[in-house]
């Protein structure tokens, strides 16, 4: 397969780290331009792929083609490329948050077979989460080409393009918000004594662990919080105080924001 990608920024780059990593593709299957050279010409040059001097260039080699750029160029680019797709019957996979399937075909203007996705951060390292939902253009063994993409760096899920919003602030935004949460665990391990590397080790170590367990546990989260809070004991003080300071109503409002922006 021939994968390119328009727009090699933050998303595009952890893909094409997640592929190559799990030799899904090797480095001269994935072709890439943007419109910031400083962001693809030392990339390709690093991991092996080939860099393209155009979008165009980029469809005319691709069997797939990635647009992987910021949402408020998307429009304009795939004008700029609407007419090479079609020439050369190609599928548009798309990562741009907020970028309806209806709304892509009216600028494609034809009968375009596109998957949206929404991946997140993760799949650089093969432990991603994207959503995925295909036109009715998409179908047979390229839906299952361009779905096994992103089944090979991580899990996906089929969602109905109205929970895009929500899925996107859970999944996609979410990393930036549970890497936080780690920074904070511990910044407070460094307050009490514990090196920034050892505190953050620590941390994300913890993290892990509990997401697995709730992944792997009957119980629900609430029950697991039982089982650690011992009667009288240290944890159910420090829930207290962190429900003070209002943790939940912290992360829910964060949640509420970023749907609000993404359907801005
Ligand atoms: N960063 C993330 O975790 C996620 C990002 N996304 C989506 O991925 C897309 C890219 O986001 P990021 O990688 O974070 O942004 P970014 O700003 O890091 O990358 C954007 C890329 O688009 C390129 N570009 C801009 N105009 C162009 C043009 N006319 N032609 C070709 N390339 C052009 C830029 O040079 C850059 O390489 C966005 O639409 C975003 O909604 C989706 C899920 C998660
Ligand atoms: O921040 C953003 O807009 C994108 C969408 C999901 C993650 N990053």
């Amino acid at each position: 397969m021939q994968l390119g990608f328009i727009g090699v920024g933050g998303m595009a780059q952890a893909i094409i780290k997640g592929l190559l990593a799990k030799n899904e593709l090797a480095p001269d299957e994935i072709v890439v331009h943007s419109a910031h050279p400083a962001h693809y010409e030392q990339f390709a040059q690093a991991t092996g792929v080939v860099a393209a001097k155009t979008n165009q260039e980029v469809v005319a080699n691709s069997d797939f083609v990635v647009l992987a750029v910021t949402p408020n160029v998307a429009v304009d680019v795939l004008k700029d490329i609407r007419e090479d797709l079609n020439a050369e019957q190609k599928t548009l996979i798309s990562i741009v948050a907020g970028l309806s399937l209806e709304r892509m075909a009216e600028v494609a203007g034809y009968e375009l077979p596109i998957l949206r996705t929404l991946p997140n951060l993760n799949v650089a390292i093969g432990v991603g989460m994207t959503a995925i939902a295909a036109n009715d253009y998409l179908t047979g063994a390229k839906l299952a080409d361009a779905k096994g993409l992103f089944d090979a760096i991580g899990s996906t899920t089929e969602l109905p393009e109205a929970n895009f919003s929500t899925f996107s602030a859970l999944a996609g935004s979410s990393p930036a918000y549970i890497y936080l949460f780690i920074d904070a665990l511990a910044r407070a391990g460094v307050k009490h004594g514990l090196s920034k590397d050892d505190a953050t080790k620590i941390a994300a170590t913890v993290t892990a662990g509990s997401a697995q367990m709730v992944l792997q546990s009957d119980e629900v989260p609430f029950a697991l919080i039982d089982q650690v809070s011992s009667p009288g004991g240290s944890t159910v003080a420090g829930l207290l105080a962190m429900e003070e300071a209002g943790f939940m109503t912290a992360v829910v409002k964060g949640i509420d924001a970023t749907i609000e922006r993404d359907q801005a």
